[in-house]
């Protein structure tokens, strides 16, 4: 049973100097300094423990979502915990429904981003009161409960209660089984580290060489900025992966339609196995444009990391836009929100590859992608989570990688924890590594 009032959340501006060796680069993003608007969530229960949550961003982002998260605390300050989950649903229409912060989403954005982060902190503190590890939290929770989790206004065109509630419980056959397989083999990942915009060919070389040392077989690039870069850059790759290891790109929204079909259309000699985000992550029709003319190319289309919530992704589903979901642990509305897009992928048979990387991506979507294959989807086939070997250090409960998959986490929460030395140090704009960049250089 949950339990304890609320007495306090705070949240932090944490940042990380990531823009300065281009760790992260694309076409689109060329300076990110990876960051978190960092929740810290207390109870005056006895047993002492936190819910942590983040939402991830990139530098100056963080203090318009850090200001968003304080608007919206009082919604959560001097509840009762069991308030809040017994009745999740409300809440999370509470939150969202919110008459004057509304108004500058709805559901999207920066209070989007702010509610992923509190309610993130909430799951974790769920979890760890009952002693689990999210995805086991989830995946040992009844149906009926679960879809207690879920607000369906807006998608119940695509999926009703009813059906998710027949896809849940079809979910609970064999569930043992898989379970006692991801916990055996992991879930299967791939890598972006290898391939960042900003990289030198010298150093994609020495990446991919390591990559493939350790077991890595998919890989995604950077593309979008120059063709001739790209083509020499997918040619270089693919050479040293060779023809049988999966390759994917990556644009970052950079094209309009039109010059998305004629660029890929270009890298196609590569084989690439999906497109992502060719074009404005908003334009559902632009998508399925774009998905028709490459398909005779055998080129999908990947999109979900800057998706704004699941109205989105129900159109993206009904428009036949995308070949692979990219569901994102801190864009959506947490756990609620996701869930409901775990279900309509499922529905309408589109696998979810999720978006991870980032700082605390891959932390937290590693348990949104074990439930699904335990609980809802049931399959392997095409799908794998993404990999960014990045920051993993500055959490307490840390991503365990081996040969290129995912080992399910086994302490409780939501693996959101970060070490209060790091947190302290890259505190923005406070923290040691801040000040000591700002009397140096120009941040
Ligand atoms: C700014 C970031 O690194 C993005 O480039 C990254 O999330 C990317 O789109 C990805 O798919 O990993
Ligand atoms: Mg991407």
């Amino acid at each position: 049973m949950v339990h304890g009032r609320v007495i306090a959340l705070s949240v932090t501006d944490v940042r990380f100097p990531t823009s300065v060796d281009q760790h992260g680069s694309d076409a689109m993003h060329t300076d990110p300094d990876y960051s978190a608007a960092y929740v810290v969530i207390e109870t005056d229960a006895k047993d002492g423990l936190k819910g942590y949550g983040l939402t991830f961003t990139l530098g100056k982002g963080t203090e318009v979502v850090v200001c968003a998260v304080k608007a919206f605390a009082a919604h959560v300050v001097n509840k009762e915990l069991e308030e809040i989950v017994g009745n999740f649903r409300g809440f999370y229409r509470q939150l969202t429904s919110d008459g004057q912060l509304r108004w500058i989403g709805p559901e999207k954005g920066v209070v989007h981003l702010a509610t992923a982060a509190i309610l993130n902190a909430v799951w974790d503190l769920w979890a760890k009161q009952e002693g689990k590890p999210l995805w086991k939290l989830l995946v040992d929770m009844d149906p009926k409960k679960l879809l207690s989790c879920i607000d369906f206004r807006y998608i119940t065109d695509a999926l009703t209660e009813e059906e998710a509630y027949d896809i849940l419980k079809k979910g609970k056959l064999d569930q043992k089984e898989r379970e006692e397989q991801m916990l055996k083999n992991g879930y299967p990942a791939y890598t972006t580290s290898c391939a960042w915009l900003g990289y030198t060919d010298q150093q994609l070389k020495e990446l991919c060489a390591g990559a493939l040392k350790d077991g890595w077989t998919r890989f995604k690039v950077k593309v979008g900025a120059d063709l001739p870069d790209d083509i020499r850059r997918c040619k270089l790759i693919r050479e040293m992966i060779g023809p049988d290891n999966l390759l994917m790109l990556d644009a970052n929204q950079r094209w309009d339609v039109q010059e998305a079909i004629d660029w890929v259309s270009k890298l196609a000699e590569f084989k690439p196995l999906w497109i992502e985000e060719p074009t404005s992550p908003d334009d559902i029709l632009g998508h399925a444009t774009i998905s028709k003319a490459l398909a005779p190319l055998e080129i999908g289309i990947a999109t979900g990391e800057q998706c704004h919530n699941k109205v989105m992704f129900k159109q993206f589903l009904q428009a036949k836009a995308l070949h692979y979901l990219q569901i994102d642990s801190c864009r959506l509305g947490s756990v609620n929100e996701n869930l409901s897009v775990l279900l309509m992928a499922k529905k309408f048979q589109i696998p979810v590859c999720p978006h991870a990387g980032g700082v605390g991506l891959c932390e937290l979507v590693q348990h949104l992608i074990l439930f699904d294959y335990i609980s809802v989807s049931g399959s392997l086939e095409n799908r794998m989570c993404e990999y960014v070997d990045h920051l993993h250090e500055h959490f307490k409960y840390p991503v365990t990688i081996k040969k290129a998959v995912y080992m399910p986490p086994q302490d409780a929460g939501y693996s959101t924890e970060m070490k209060e030395e790091s947190v302290r140090q890259h505190q923005f704009p406070d923290g040691d590594v801040w000040q000591r960049l700002i009397s140096g250089q120009n941040v």
